[in-house]
């Protein structure tokens, strides 16, 4: 049997088909879509997708992240379609659903990604936003080719504890260290609005710097974070991207192994949960066009800490995307009884 949805209406009169009601069907009853969101194929349209790539034929350490998009989808059951923070209702403005999962070949890399890359464009069809799960950060360069397809060259913020742009494992090219040195080969990435944030740990060498600093990136690291906080970074961050096309992608390893210990390869000392939220929230008004959360590999997860991570940092990358670029810079006022809450839209 069908369960009742909670169904909006927009200002001008469109119907939004929003998540399973949880007043009249218990949380955890029934398949999960991200959100409880209906499917794509149960809706006559959809504005936003999420998508999971359940692809980790990339990885360097540990391996799982395949099955992190089902991992996420489970772990958002509780989300709920109001979100204070933004003081906005995602769900309600445009029409969100799960588009399901793309496939890409096991045992071929490159096969995999060009398979990743033609889904994902006909998703997007004509102006259908992408938010992907993965999956290995691999899926991110199939990913931001679809968007550089769309929307020409992007702007890109990496949070990730790592920097990504190394240049072959065993030589091989294409894995989940290696991304976004291919996406500045190809040309697809604006050398001057890329940056990564929450980057930490050893490196091979000096050179893995020098490299990433010629191919534009700026880094703001996990200690930054720490020491200049967040609002400083929200600042940089918006700065350096301006009005351009944004692609967000999101490795679950720049947060610390406490707050999402799921993760293949995990690096002492990184953000809280709380400050990625936050600095996601503070990007209301760019304009993302495309989103990837990666690397949530369940079995190393501890009672849904990474999955239920995961689950919020996606819910804030639809909330940015349904806000649209010409929501104000400035979001609700901050404090608990403030007028942050119970405002309306
Ligand atoms: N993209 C992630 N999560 N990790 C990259 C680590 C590459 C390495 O093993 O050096
Ligand atoms: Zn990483
Ligand atoms: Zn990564």
């Amino acid at each position: 049997m069908e369960p009742e949805r909670i169904v909006e209406t927009t200002a001008d009169g469109q119907k939004r088909v929003g998540p399973v009601n949880a007043a009249l069907t218990p949380r955890w009853v029934g398949p999960a879509t991200f959100a409880r969101l209906p499917r794509t194929d149960q809706v006559d349209h959809t504005d936003i997708a999420v998508v999971g790539i359940p692809f980790d034929s990339g990885v360097s350490y540990r391996s799982g992240a395949r099955f992190g998009p089902n991992h996420v989808r489970e772990s958002s059951r509780l989300l709920r379609p109001y979100n204070p923070a933004q003081n906005h209702s995602p769900f309600a403005r445009l029409q969100v659903a799960d588009a399901g999962d793309l496939v890409g070949n096991p045992f071929d890399i490159k096969d995999a990604i060009s398979a990743i890359e033609t889904g994902a464009l006909e998703l997007m069809g004509s102006d259908t936003k992408i938010v992907a799960i993965g999956g290995d950060h691999t899926i991110a360069l199939p990913l931001m080719r679809a968007a550089h397809s769309r929307h020409g060259k992007i702007a890109l913020l990496h949070f990730d504890a790592h920097l990504d742009t190394w240049d072959t494992y065993f030589g091989a090219e294409f894995t989940h260290g290696t991304p976004f040195r291919r996406a500045f080969e190809e040309g697809i990435i604006d050398t001057d609005a890329v940056m990564h944030v929450g980057t930490r740990g050893p490196l091979y060498g000096t050179k893995d710097l020098e490299d990433d600093s010629s191919f534009g990136f700026e880094i703001v690291s996990s200690a930054d974070v720490m020491r200049s906080g967040v609002d400083a970074v929200v600042q940089a961050l918006r700065e350096r991207v301006g009005d351009r096309p944004l692609y967000v992608s999101l490795d679950i390893d720049v947060l610390d192994p406490a707050h999402a210990p799921g993760t293949g390869t995990p690096e002492a000392g990184g953000m809280t949960s709380r400050e990625v939220l936050e600095i996601l929230r503070g990007l209301r008004g760019l304009d993302v066009v495309a989103c990837d959360v990666v690397e949530v590999a369940p079995a190393y997860d501890h009672a849904e800490i990474t999955g239920i991570a995961a689950a919020h940092v996606v819910y804030e990358l639809i909330t940015l995307i349904s806000l649209g670029p010409d929501a104000a810079p400035d979001g609700p006022a901050y404090g608990i009884s403030g007028a942050r809450y119970g405002e309306g839209e």
